[in-house]
């Protein structure tokens, strides 16, 4: 197997990005965060007045930005219509907008095109991580990983990040936005039937790393 394309889903906080972009470092792959490309889009929208609880302004001006998202894993960027966007789209009004958003089918329409054509793309294979990945985007996808870890350890890594950040409000935070990921009626989270589920509550970072390494290179050696 020359190129190889990888999909990594689960709830918020699991470890998908410090993940997919360290695996897709080692192996010399594209990395792909698409939530980041939910968050730009609903950026676009706050920014331009578009009330994101009205899904039918939300669909008829999803075709307006130009979202572009750079996939070296070392150096990943995003930008809206030119404009760097890395740091606008981490903000809290973003994150509490963005299930909003993200649940509009338009929205994921057009999202899901990018998405298919950057991992087409991508020369040597690519870690796509996200939320629907091994189920809608990249149904084909050669290994399906799904990360789990438990509310609190979740929340635990989150509150660690954001200095000062109430424990109980971050886990509560990422348990109200799993259940509208989850309840959405257009590709919502959920584990693709053929996906390994690793689940990284007892375990570190490098260990979560090693461990889709192995089964990558597994597959790998099964396709020769
Ligand atoms: N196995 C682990 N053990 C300890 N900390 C971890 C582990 N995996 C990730 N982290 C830390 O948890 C935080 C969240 O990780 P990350 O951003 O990769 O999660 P995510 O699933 O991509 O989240 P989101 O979906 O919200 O973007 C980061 O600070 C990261 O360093
Ligand atoms: N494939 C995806 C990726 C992300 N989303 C939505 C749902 C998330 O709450 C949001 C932000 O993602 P994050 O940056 O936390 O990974 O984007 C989605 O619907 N589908």
């Amino acid at each position: 197997m020359e190129s190889v394309i990888v999909a990594i889903d689960g709830p918020s906080g699991t470890g998908k990005s410090s993940t997919s972009k360290a695996v897709a470092a080692k192996l010399g792959l594209s990395y792909l965060d698409t939530g980041a490309q939910y968050r730009a889009i609903t950026w676009w929208m706050i920014s331009n007045g578009v009330d994101v609880h009205d899904a039918d302004a939300v669909a008829n001006a999803a075709g307006k930005p130009v979202i572009v998202s750079g996939t070296d894993p070392a150096r990943p960027t995003i930008t809206v219509d030119g404009a760097d966007a890395a740091g606008p789209i981490r903000t809290e009004e973003v994150t509490s907008k963005v299930s909003a958003v993200s649940a509009v089918p338009e929205v994921r329409a057009l999202i899901t095109e990018l998405q298919r054509t950057i991992a087409k793309d991508a020369e040597h294979g690519i870690v796509v991580e996200g939320r629907d990945i091994g189920t809608t985007v990249l149904p084909d996808a050669d290994l399906k990983i799904f990360l789990t870890a438990s509310p609190e350890a979740r929340a635990a890594r989150r509150s660690g990040e954001l200095k000062g950040v109430d424990v109980h409000a971050t886990k509560e935070a990422l348990i109200k936005r799993d259940a509208a990921d989850s309840s959405r009626k257009t590709s919502p989270l959920a584990k693709a039937g053929d996906a390994v589920e690793v689940d990284t509550t007892e375990l570190t970072l490098d260990q979560v790393i090693e461990c889709v390494v192995t089964l990558v290179d597994e597959k790998r050696t099964a396709a020769k």
